[in-house]
């Protein structure tokens, strides 16, 4: 049987040669007809690819995708709790635009039927306003300096009491947005400013719209078959002058960070798989903040179960002790009791599924991110406490993460 290649567009004369300017009108188009759809950048490439989902029915999924080659292609989002609210979701890629191939809209199979309405969608004039997607829960409550740092005392206190091993607390900030403001603009400008983090901007309809700058790889699986992943905690600001390679950590860091690394091994020994690079933990750079770092890469050419090891460590390995704690169970029951807010999208997942090309998918911690209101921002951020934790060093921390995203918010 001959599989249906997708249908591809060609942009009329007529319309703007700008790349970019195509892309808002490919976006303005999705956002007036109800659908999901998410922008990204990945880490050192130079464009973004723009993804559309046919409809927000399509996109419900109840399991973290499969990382095979044989998967379906689409994008990933996560929530760090699935929830009626906040549903797990799995965007197909059923229309693409990639501004590294600025000449074509590609149209998969499954959406033939979009080709008469986005040919004629191609030809009219952009609307100047875009239709951002909404989510229809109210907005978290901020969290007060007093509030957050009573957080992290009772967390510091169940880590003494032997409750957690470490847990990984979180708060909201609300931000006004900018007279202006253009979601699309903060995007590009996010992409100039962190070339070595994944950006993105997911929109979907009910759920909301969610802008981010991760610099955390869950689970990827590369062309040539690898699979990665990282152990990503400890905080410090990088220092104008001085070189990250000379930032000294302290134990608290040292700890934090191992914890997380001893995680990923033992899901590694879940699997059965003995066979993996370990390199690290090292200095690396997130914006304006240095973190420890160790990365796990397994050949998947030489472990038995390749074709499901990407997926199979997806599955245990979210939410991790770099967002969750430890033991996991523990870490998230003491989060569910005490945080008091709802999570939602943040330090959940996302990314693309088999979108490059099948067999390869990158999907990345949702940090550094803030979720679009009509008139503001919500911003994320949480530190990893352990039983050295100073609650006012953990809410100094939370603001400079916050700053990250925040650029763009002038
Ligand atoms: C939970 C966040 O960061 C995690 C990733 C790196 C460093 C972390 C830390 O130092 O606590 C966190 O585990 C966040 O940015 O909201």
């Amino acid at each position: 049987m001959r599989t249906a290649e997708p249908r591809l567009l060609s942009w009329p004369t007529a319309a703007s040669p700008d790349a970019w300017a195509r892309l808002r009108h490919l976006v303005a188009g999705a956002l007036r007809t109800g659908r999901p759809l998410a922008l990204w950048r990945e880490p050192e490439a130079s464009q973004p690819r723009l993804l559309v989902a046919r409809a927000l029915e399509a996109s419900y999924t109840g399991l973290p995708p499969a990382l095979d080659a044989q998967a379906p292609a689409g994008f990933a989002f996560f929530p760090f709790r699935d929830s009626d609210h906040n549903p797990a979701l799995f965007l197909p890629a059923d229309v693409q635009y990639d501004l590294a191939e600025p000449a074509v809209v590609r149209i998969a199979p499954a959406a033939r039927e979009l080709v008469p309405n986005l040919t004629a969608w191609l030809a009219l004039p952009t609307p100047p306003a875009l239709a951002w997607h909404y989510s229809t829960q109210p907005a978290p409550p901020a969290a007060t300096e007093a509030e957050y740092t009573q957080l992290v005392r009772t967390g510091v206190a169940a880590i003494e009491a032997k409750e957690v091993v470490k847990v990984v607390t979180s708060r909201v900030a609300h931000q006004p947005l900018p007279v202006g403001f253009d979601p699309l603009a903060a995007f590009r400008e996010l992409s100039q400013q962190y070339p070595r983090a994944f950006v993105s901007l997911v929109s979907v309809p009910g759920v909301g719209t969610w802008l981010g700058v991760s610099p955390e790889v869950l689970a990827e699986v590369t062309a040539d078959g690898f699979f990665h992943t990282m152990a990503l905690a400890g905080t410090q600001p990088l220092v104008p002058g001085r070189s990250p390679q000379d930032a000294i950590w302290r134990q608290k860091e040292i700890e934090e960070q191992a914890l997380v690394a001893r995680y990923i091994v033992s899901c590694f020994k879940q699997l059965r798989l003995r066979e993996y690079h370990e390199a690290g933990p090292r200095t690396a750079v997130a914006g304006q903040l240095l973190h420890l770092r160790t990365d796990f890469e397994v050949d998947l050419k030489n472990v038995p179960a390749a074709a499901s090891l990407g997926t199979d460590m997806l599955r245990l390995l979210h939410p991790t002790s770099a967002v969750g704690g430890m033991p996991k169970v523990a870490a998230l029951e003491f989060l569910q009791r005490h945080e008091g807010y709802d999570r939602a999208y943040y330090s959940g997942f996302l990314g693309p599924v088999n979108v490059a090309s099948p067999g390869v998918s990158r999907l990345y911690v949702n940090l550094r991110c803030l979720q679009l209101r009509p008139t503001e921002a919500v911003l994320y951020a949480g530190t990893g406490l352990t039983a050295e934790s100073d609650p006012s060093r953990e809410w100094q921390e939370t603001e400079l993460k916050l700053q990250t995203v925040a650029a763009v918010l002038g």
